[in-house]
């Protein structure tokens, strides 16, 4: 069985955060593993507090696992502040983690910030350059990129700015797109868009968190990057089209719906 580690935020009401990438993991027959970063108190409806783990804590449980069961992927999601992101970047530089794959997440669903605005210097500086692919949404292209992205164009030229900066694969999700559900996955000049039509499901909560997940799920099994985005491409329009609904605002995903 392979074995995948997630960095990120917990989320009590299991739709995002760590709770999400879990059950990506389990329903991927893969074993999963996670550093908690942060503990936020959310639910469907929004996110109603943040409690930051400490930096050296964060630095406790990566030597933890990383001593005893070396992951095969890791997925990185929520880092809320300067001093965890450099634990981060500093353990899996010692480590020598592999296939990474993160959701530089900024601000939940909901409108909630996850990230401290001056950490996003160092998201990009000292966690960007280990990732094997980042995947941010259109609203954080756009911090990335420094312009308004409004449609499949846009998207294409903000990969390459971003490619100025990085040079691991971009997929850059267009989740929040008036029209469709496009991907697109950039590389040296090279454009893959992963095409979908909109699924009509409110029940959104924690798309991200899962998808990425699911890619460090394929990455982990030996697949490569454009494979491993179309598996969790096609896991993550599975578990929209499964039409689940519980809570009272925007609901999570059925993540069991492929067993
Ligand atoms: N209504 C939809 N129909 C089809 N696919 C969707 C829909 N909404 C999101 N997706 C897909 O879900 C994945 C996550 O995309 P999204 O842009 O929502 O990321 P995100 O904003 O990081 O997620 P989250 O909403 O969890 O923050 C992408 O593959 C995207 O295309
Ligand atoms: C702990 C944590 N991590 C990530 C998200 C983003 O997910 P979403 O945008 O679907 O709320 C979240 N809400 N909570």
């Amino acid at each position: 069985m392979k074995k995948v580690l997630t960095i990120a935020g917990s989320d009590p009401s299991g739709g995002a955060g760590i709770q999400a990438d879990l059950k990506t993991m389990t329903c991927h027959k893969i074993y999963g593993m996670s550093v908690i970063t942060a503990l936020t108190a959310q639910n469907t409806t929004g996110v109603y507090g943040v409690s930051e783990v400490p930096p050296e804590f964060v630095e406790a449980q990566l030597d933890a696992v990383f001593t005893d069961i070396y992951p095969d992927a890791v997925k990185i999601g929520m880092v809320s502040n300067k001093e965890i992101i450099s634990v981060i970047a500093d353990k899996l530089i010692e480590y020598k983690a592999k296939k990474i794959v993160l959701d530089p997440v900024m601000v939940a669903t909901s409108g909630s910030k996850l990230c401290k605005d001056d950490s996003i210097e160092m998201l990009i500086n000292k966690l960007m350059p280990l990732a094997t692919v980042i995947t941010p949404n259109i609203q954080e292209a756009e911090v990335l990129c420094g312009f308004e992205i409004e449609n499949k164009e846009d998207m294409e030229k903000a990969a390459i700015k971003i490619a100025e900066k990085y040079s691991g694969y971009i997929l850059i999700k267009g989740g929040h797109l008036v029209t469709g559900s496009d991907d697109l996955l950039y590389m040296d000049g090279d454009c893959i868009w992963y095409e979908q039509e909109r699924i009509n499901n409110m029940n959104s909560h924690g798309t991200g968190c899962t998808l990425s997940s699911a890619i460090a799920c394929n990455l982990a099994e030996g697949h490569d990057v454009k494979t491993s985005i179309l598996n969790a491409k096609n896991y993550i329009t599975g578990a929209l089209k499964a039409n689940f609904s519980i809570g009272k605002g925007r609901g999570p995903l059925n993540h069991c719906w492929n067993l």
